[in-house]
């Protein structure tokens, strides 16, 4: 098999699917680039290697093809500065003949940002008309996205099959399956993990093979109000998945019998809207009127969580318990980051994954005393349950 490591890029151009799904703030400034400088030494070995790289990424969820919003352009100057100063090309789309063209005339060491993929509802669905468009852009693939790596979308598993003998892993994808299997083989008792953060209906599916493998389980934050609900309180205008409600019940039931410690917030800040200027209030999760939602843990939940973490001997955490980006609803998040932080200067091995994870860790300047940084969070959740993940696969050709 091919690798990164033997590959000759001289002259090649190399498609590497990246994921440079950063957090972006109103004024699109990156407020967190872990994701674009761990993909860097991949880049850098193209380049190094005589060959033009052709990054290809998603950024958000854009829904109605091209947005301004999501545009990868706000990532150009960016990733230029990363690569002291290379040349980085946008191009208008990420696919077609004018995309073809600039890549085609791309001198070596020159790279080309290829716009959001995600602008082609064909990428989500897996197109393999679309895959294969994409592939003729290149030489060879290489898949670096590990927080992607469990969509088995075009550009991270179907485009495999149109590079049968120049298709290969980026360092990234490499490092982190072999830290990961280190951590999740045989890891020390008790393990606790917390699922927070706003991506609701893709993680509450992972909770229940997770609760096989964790003894206590926290949820929090946009996670909350879907078993609130589901057990009849009120939740307000919190974040709530509708669809969910019965999977919410027999997590809970299967949590019972497999004797998994399920906490979840009882308090939260409410607010009267999504702004750091809102009115707020400390409610019960389950007690919130229609014009409040639920942004961040209450003072009860906050110290249940972390006696819990604090106790552990493994921590693993994805999604924020609030949202973190707005000061007046950072405090459950810097709580739960703090209690981590202890829990490991005791001992306890703790990792942090996600996009908006690793930049709540980074707000608060805690990432030297977390154990180890993904930069996946569903996909590390998918991988802990023991899965096989498309985007890596799709690489080994399984
Ligand atoms: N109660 C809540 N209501 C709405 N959004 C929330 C709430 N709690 C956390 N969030 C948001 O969840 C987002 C992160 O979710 P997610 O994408 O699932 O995490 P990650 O990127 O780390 O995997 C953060 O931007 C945060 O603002
Ligand atoms: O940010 C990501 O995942 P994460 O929020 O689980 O860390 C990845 O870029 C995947 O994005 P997606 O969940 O829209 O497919």
């Amino acid at each position: 098999m091919q690798t990164i490591h033997n590959y000759d890029f001289s002259g090649k151009k190399a498609l590497i699917r990246v994921d440079f799904n950063v957090p972006l703030n109103d004024k699109f400034e990156i407020t967190d680039d872990t994701r674009m400088q761990k993909a860097l030494p991949t880049i850098r070995k193209v380049i190094e290697g005589g060959g033009s790289p052709l990054v290809m990424s998603h950024l958000g969820r854009p829904k109605n093809g091209p947005e301004d919003k999501f545009s990868m352009r706000h990532l150009v100057d960016h990733l230029s500065k990363l690569l002291d100063g290379a040349t980085v090309k946008i191009a208008p789309d990420c696919i077609g003949d004018e995309v073809k063209k600039i890549a085609d005339e791309l001198k070596p060491g020159e790279v080309l940002l290829l716009e959001n993929l995600r602008f082609h509802n064909e990428e989500k669905g897996g197109d393999e008309e679309f895959a294969k468009k994409l592939s003729e852009l290149g030489d060879c693939w290489i898949n670096d996205a590990f927080g992607t790596a469990h969509r088995a979308h075009a550009s991270t598993a179907v485009i495999a099959k149109f590079f049968p003998n120049d298709k290969m892993f980026g360092y990234l994808i490499e490092s982190e399956v072999k830290s990961l299997d280190k951590v999740v083989k045989e890891p020390k008792r008790p393990l606790t993990a917390i699922m927070g953060g706003a991506k609701v209906s893709s993680k509450i599916t992972i909770i229940e093979n997770l609760l096989s493998k964790v003894d206590n389980l926290i949820l929090g934050g946009g996670m909350t109000y879907t078993f609130v609900k589901a057990n009849g309180g009120e939740v307000g205008d919190s974040i709530c998945e509708n669809d969910y409600l019965e999977t919410a019940k027999n997590i809970e039931k299967l949590a019972k019998e497999k004797g998994v410690n399920l906490i979840m917030a009882t308090d939260v800040l409410a607010a009267d809207a999504f702004d750091e200027n809102a009115n707020t209030k400390i409610m019960q999760a389950n007690e919130i009127p229609e014009g409040w939602q639920g942004l961040d843990a209450g003072p009860n939940s906050i110290a249940k969580f972390k006696e819990v973490i604090e106790n552990s001997a493994t921590i693993l955490w994805n999604g924020p318990v609030g949202v973190f980006e707005m000061d007046k609803f950072a405090d459950g998040s810097k709580a739960v980051g703090e209690a981590i932080v202890k829990a490991t200067e005791k001992g306890a091995f703790s990792l942090v994954g996600g996009g908006d994870s690793v930049a709540c860790v980074n707000k608060f300047n805690m990432a030297d005393g977390m154990s180890y940084i993904s930069t996946a969070g569903g996909a590390l959740l998918e991988y802990l349950e023991g899965r096989t993940l498309p985007g890596v696969a799709a690489v080994r050709g399984e």
